[in-house]
């Protein structure tokens, strides 16, 4: 298959909506058709680590042109050390016989900068998109959006994963992200992620194509 058939799929949708769980199933179901980018990253490489496998290591400076240079798809700034998708490792993945599923969503990792995290969450996703869009990744875009936000509020607390912070935040922002979705253009499919096994039938046919 060329890299032109190998379209990225951007899977969108507010935290607790249920990428993860759909898209574990995809993986599962189907482990050689599907691939996720290695991300860029400024830390340094622990033991073990190889570069271009785990992350693409890379230096503040580089890191920084490529950001001037509109190479990043999103990126983003956790504690010293900078991380990104660059639109380069996405398309590495259609090149390698992949398609590259786009999971645009990033993890509050720390409540202490939960604030800053929350906007630059914003920022990012937002600019997430629009950067694929921009870019000639010729990606599909799906989003999965919660029956509503009591639920998605109910799943959020059944996973025990977020603290009340967290889940409040997750919540205000899924608002948000529901209101962009609703623009016209912006996404190829919406799923709302009501019954799982009907939610899953409609995923697996967006992304397989049967
Ligand atoms: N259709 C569904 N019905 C009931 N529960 C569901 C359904 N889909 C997912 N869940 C549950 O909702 C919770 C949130 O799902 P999941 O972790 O997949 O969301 P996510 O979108 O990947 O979130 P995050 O972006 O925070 O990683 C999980 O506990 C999951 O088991």
């Amino acid at each position: 298959m060329s890299a032109e058939q190998n379209r990225p799929i951007v899977v969108s949708g507010p935290s607790g909506a249920g990428k993860s769980t759909l898209l574990k199933r995809l993986f599962e179901q189907y482990p050689d058709k599907y691939g996720f980018s290695v991300s860029h990253t400024t830390r340094a490489p622990r033991s073990g680590e190889e570069d271009g496998r785990e992350y693409n290591f890379t230096t503040v400076e580089s890191f920084k042109k490529l950001v001037d240079d509109d190479g990043f798809i999103e990126h983003a700034k956790f504690g010293s050390n900078f991380y990104g998708t660059s639109v380069q490792a996405v398309k590495s993945v259609a090149e390698k016989g992949r398609i590259c599923i786009l999971d645009i969503e990033m993890e509050v990792r720390s409540t202490v900068y939960s604030m800053w995290y929350q906007e630059r969450t914003t920022l990012t996703r937002t600019q997430g998109v629009k950067q694929v869009k921009k870019s000639d990744l010729n990606a599909r875009f799906l989003f999965l959006q919660p029956p509503s936000v009591e639920v998605l509020e109910k799943r959020l607390r059944g996973r025990a994963t977020d603290k009340e912070e967290a889940i409040k935040e997750r919540l205000a922002q899924a608002e948000k992200e529901i209101e962009y979705s609703k623009q016209p253009g912006v996404h190829d499919r919406i799923i709302v992620n009501d019954d799982l096994e009907k939610a899953w039938a409609e995923f697996r046919e967006f992304c397989v194509g049967t």
